[in-house]
């Protein structure tokens, strides 16, 4: 198996960079539209053998050095007692507002809640063995709370802050159910054989760094110091994050999670030997391909040939980008760096 990922993870050499795109199974990928247009987005998740092939397909198609299971950071809500509908963006039909709606949540029972996507786990394995790691994930509790007090996409989650500062009980109480659920989410996945997990923080950066470190760092820390992490990589991605690494930094991850507005040397400076991942601008991708290898190169030089760097973009990639250039740019990352 290629380990260049998991060793890149622990800070260790390796002989080149290793790369993977966050969202890299996904709607920009013919492949991916071939299945998916036989079922819905929740039958695909919930279906093992169908997550399980489209997950491979960007391994093989862009020649990646990790695989992350087909999913959604929302995926083990609605067990917790939400009905859940993609549109395609997710949308919850009744958001929690209230203690009530928070005491009738309930924590699923992996096994037998979320099945599919232990089984997606185990086929995995079975599938990769020969090729790249599995990357298992959660939503970290803020941006999952986001979605479950807004009840869909928002950009503000005005009715999550408006809870958050208004109802500080309420959000405690909710935020502390999804830790502890997302806890045995994410071990569950561990011991099915998950190889690395990355943790999602999509909306953590629309706080202040004061208000990050009262209302998400506390949660976010719980979560990771309650992983089974022996030989596991925690990666942490919190968008928004460059104004306040230092903070995010104390929530324990093993690799920090950077979007494209952070000078990625600047980062490193601040994180010390924390290894780093990302952080190209996924609109790149629809650039000429002499830009997308002048803007790889620039991220690679701000590195400056730190060991500790995973490759990828600062975000997920666009539904729109064309199959060619994410193989362009995976291929640039691997050709620049070869030792
Ligand atoms: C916030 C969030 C969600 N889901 C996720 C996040 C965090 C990462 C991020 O910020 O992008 C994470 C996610 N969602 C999906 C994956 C699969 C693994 C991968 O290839 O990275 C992962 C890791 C599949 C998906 N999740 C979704 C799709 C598209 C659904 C389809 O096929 O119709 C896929 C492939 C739907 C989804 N799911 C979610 C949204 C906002 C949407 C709609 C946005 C969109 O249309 O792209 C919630």
């Amino acid at each position: 198996m290629n380990t260049r990922f998991l060793d890149a993870c622990w800070g260790k050499p390796v002989d080149r960079v290793p790369v993977w795109l966050m969202r890299q199974a996904g709607r920009y990928l013919p492949d991916y539209m071939r299945v998916r247009s036989k079922c819905t987005f929740l039958e695909l998740c919930k279906t093992p053998e169908l997550a399980t092939e489209v997950t491979v397909q960007p391994v093989d198609i862009l020649g990646v050095d990790a695989a992350i299971l087909f999913s959604d950071i929302l995926t083990p809500i609605e067990p917790m007692g939400m009905e859940l509908d993609f549109t395609p963006g997710p949308v919850f039909a009744k958001p929690i507002r209230t203690m009530a709606d928070v005491e009738a949540l309930k924590i699923p029972k992996m096994e037998t809640d979320v099945p599919y996507v232990l089984d997606a786990v185990k086929l995995l394995r079975k599938e990769l063995a020969a090729k790249v790691p599995l990357i298992g994930f959660g939503g970290a509790p803020f941006t999952l709370a986001c979605y479950m007090v807004e009840g869909k996409g928002s950009k503000d989650f005005a009715a999550l802050k408006k809870m958050m500062y208004a109802e500080p009980e309420i959000y405690a109480a909710l935020m502390d159910k999804i830790t502890t659920m997302d806890m045995e989410y994410l071990n569950a996945q561990i011991a099915a054989g998950a190889q690395a997990i990355q943790i999602f923080d999509t909306w953590g950066g629309m706080l202040s760094p004061s208000d990050y470190e009262r209302y998400v760092l506390p949660y976010t820390q719980r979560l990771i110091n309650g992983l089974n992490r022996t030989n596991v990589p925690v990666i942490h991605f919190v968008k928004g994050a460059g104004t306040m690494l230092e903070i995010v930094k104390q929530a324990g991850g093993d690799v920090m999670g950077l979007d494209w507005h952070v000078n990625l040397g600047k980062a490193r400076d601040i994180l010390g030997d924390m290894a780093v991942q990302g952080n190209l601008d996924p609109t790149v991708l629809f650039a000429p391909k002499e830009i997308i290898e002048r803007e790889v190169k620039r991220v690679l030089d701000e590195n400056a040939g730190r060991p500790g760097l995973i490759f990828n973009l600062g975000h997920g990639i666009l539904p729109t980008v064309p199959p060619e250039n994410a193989i362009f740019m995976v291929d640039c990352v691997h050709r620049l760096t070869q030792k």
